[in-house]
C-alpha cells in the first residue's frame, strides 16, 4: 500500500520586527565575543589514519543494516509459519506448546505429537513442531523454521541441546530465535532470581545477537503457564515480520504434517519388513514444484515425482471480507498425527471427525428436577420390578422371591413344609412366628 507522507510546514523565522533585530543584534556581538577564544584546530584531522578508521567503521554498520532486497515469492494465502520449539528435555516444551495453542484457539490439546496447525488471525497459520533432541531432527527443522523458540531452563542454564541447535543453524543462516526462559519459580531468592536473568541474557545476546528478544515464564498455575505471559508471547509471534532464509525462497520443499500408512495389512502380517507403501500430506512452501522432478526425502532417498495432486485445505483461513477478530469457529486446529481436526481430505474420500464435545452438544435437554428425571429413567412397571424382587425376612434365611408366593398372595414355604408347622389353610406359625402373617409380609414386599 502506497503511503502519502505530509511534509510539515517548517519553522519560519522572523526576519523583520523588534524581535527579528534583537536576534540579529544578538548574533552579532556573540561571534566577535568569541573570536579570540575558538579554536581553529578543534574539528580539523588531527591523524589522516585515524580518520579512515573511523570512516570504515561508519561505513561497515551502515552496509550491516542493508538487507539484498529478495523477490517476494508470498502467495496470497500463504502457508502456515513454523515455529519450531527447541529445548534440551523435560524443559517445558510440550508445556508451551500447549498453552499457545490454547491461548489462540481456547482449545486443550492432550498430548502433542506431530506438528500442529491454528488460524492465528485473519492472514496468518501457524503450525508449532517439537524438536526432539536429535541431530538428524535437528539439521531438518534449522532449514525449514520460521521461527525457533529456544527454551531454557533458568535453574540449569544453558545446555549442550541449545548450543548444538545454534550452530545447526548457522549453516543454512539464522531464522528468528527467540529465548524463552522457564522454571523461573525455582528462585526462592529475588536478587538471586534478577541476576540469573541478567546473567542469561547476557550470554543470550553473545549467542544469538545483541538485543535478541527473551521472554521469561515466571511460573505455572495448575500445569500451564500464566496466561497473560503466554498471550504476550502469542501476540508477539502473530505480529512478528518474518525473512525467509536464502535456501527457503529457493527451494520447494514440504512439511510433512501428516502420514498414511498403505500398504496391505495382510502382506504386513506375513513379512513385517516388506516394502510400505505411504502417503505424506503437507503444504508446499517456498518456490514452485515442477511435476516430473526429483525429491529428496530426508533419511529415505530420492525420488521421482510422477503426479501432483491439489488437495482442499484441511485448516483454511478465513473469508477474505473479514471484519475485526476471528469468532470461535474460525480458530481452527489441525493436528492429523493426533487424530484432532475436523475434516480430513485424501485424493478420493474425505474424513469427518467428531469431537467428543461436539456429541455432547447433541444431547437432548433434560429436566433439572430429580423426580421427573428418574419417572424418564424408568423402563419397566412396578409390577415386573416386584416380580423380579427379592427379599430375607431374617438376617441368615433363604431369600423369597415371587416364586415364593401362591395367588392369593400366601407364601409358599420352602423352608419349613407343612409338616413343620405352616398349615396351607392358616397361613400362620403355630408356635414362635407371629409376623410372618400375610399383611406383614405383603407390606415388606410393597418396599
Ligand atoms: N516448576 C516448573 N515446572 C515446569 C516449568 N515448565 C515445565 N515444567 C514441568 O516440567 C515437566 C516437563 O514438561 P514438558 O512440557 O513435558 O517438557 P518437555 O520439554 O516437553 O519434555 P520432553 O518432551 O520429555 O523433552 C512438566 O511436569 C512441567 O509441569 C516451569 O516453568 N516451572
Amino acid at each position: 500500500m502506497e503511503r502519502k507522507i505530509k511534509k510539515q510546514k517548517q519553522h519560519q523565522h522572523k526576519q523583520s520586527g523588534p524581535k527579528a533585530e534583537k536576534k540579529k543584534l544578538k548574533k552579532q556581538e556573540s561571534s566577535t565575543e568569541n573570536e579570540g577564544r575558538r579554536n581553529p584546530k578543534a574539528f580539523a584531522v588531527q591523524s589522516a589514519v585515524r580518520m579512515a578508521k573511523t570512516f570504515h567503521r561508519a561505513q561497515d554498520l551502515k552496509t550491516k543494516k542493508h538487507h539484498i532486497p529478495g523477490v517476494d515469492r508470498t502467495p496470497s494465502e500463504p502457508p502456515p509459519v513454523l515455529i519450531v520449539v527447541v529445548g534440551p528435555p523435560k524443559v517445558g516444551k510440550s508445556t508451551l506448546i500447549r498453552c499457545l495453542i490454547k491461548n489462540f484457539t481456547r482449545q486443550k490439546l492432550g498430548e502433542i505429537c506431530g506438528p500442529v496447525t491454528i488460524v492465528s488471525g485473519k492472514t496468518r497459520r501457524l503450525t508449532f513442531m517439537e524438536c526432539n533432541n536429535d541431530i538428524n531432527t535437528m539439521i531438518d527443522l534449522a532449514k525449514v523454521a520460521d521461527l525457533v523458540l529456544m527454551l531454557i531452563d533458568a535453574s540449569f542454564g544453558f545446555e549442550m541441546e541449545t548450543f548444538e541447535f545454534l550452530n545447526i543453524c548457522q549453516v543454512h543462516g539464522f531464522p528468528r530465535i527467540m529465548g524463552v526462559l522457564t522454571h523461573l519459580d525455582s528462585f526462592k531468592n529475588n536478587k538471586t532470581l534478577r541476576k540469573t536473568k541478567k546473567t542469561l541474557k547476557h550470554r543470550f545476546w553473545t549467542e544469538v545477537y545483541q538485543g535478541a528478544k527473551l521472554f521469561y515464564l515466571s511460573g505455572m498455575v495448575y500445569g500451564e503457564y500464566q496466561t497473560q505471559e503466554v498471550k504476550n508471547l502469542g501476540r508477539f509471534i502473530s505480529v512478528m515480520k518474518f525473512h525467509p532464509l536464502v535456501w527457503q525462497t529457493n527451494h520447494p520443499y514440504f512439511l510433512v504434517d501428516r502420514m498414511e500408512d498403505l500398504t496391505d495389512p495382510e502382506r504386513l502380517r506375513t513379512d513385517p519388513k516388506n516394502d510400505r507403501t505411504v502417503s505424506l500430506y503437507g503444504y508446499l512452501r517456498g518456490t514452485h514444484m515442477k511435476n516430473q522432478g526429483q525429491v529428496h526425502i530426508p533419511g529415505v532417498g530420492d525420488f521421482h515425482v510422477t503426479d501432483i495432486n491439489f488437495l482442499p485445505d484441511p485448516c483454511p483461513l478465513p473469508d477474505a471480507q473479514k471484519k475485526r477478530a476471528l469468532n470461535e469457529k474460525e480458530r481452527l486446529l489441525y493436528a492429523p498425527m493426533a487424530g484432532v481436526g475436523g475434516l480430513v481430505y485424501d485424493k478420493d474420500a474425505v474424513y469427518i471427525d467428531l469431537p467428543a464435545n461436539y456429541i455432547n452438544q447433541q444431547e437432548e435437554v433434560r429436566p433439572t428436577t430429580e423426580l421427573v428425571q428418574s419417572l424418564i429413567d424408568t423402563h419397566t412397571t412396578l409390577d415386573v420390578k416386584i416380580a423380579k424382587s427379592k427379599m430375607s425376612v431374617f438376617k441368615d434365611s433363604t431369600t423369597l422371591d415371587s416364586t415364593g408366593f401362591d395367588k392369593q398372595n400366601r407364601i409358599v414355604s420352602r423352608r419349613f413344609p407343612e409338616s413343620q408347622g405352616l398349615t396351607p389353610d392358616k397361613q400362620q406359625w403355630q408356635g414362635k412366628t407371629p409376623f410372618l402373617q400375610e399383611e406383614t409380609l405383603s407390606r415388606t414386599r410393597l418396599m
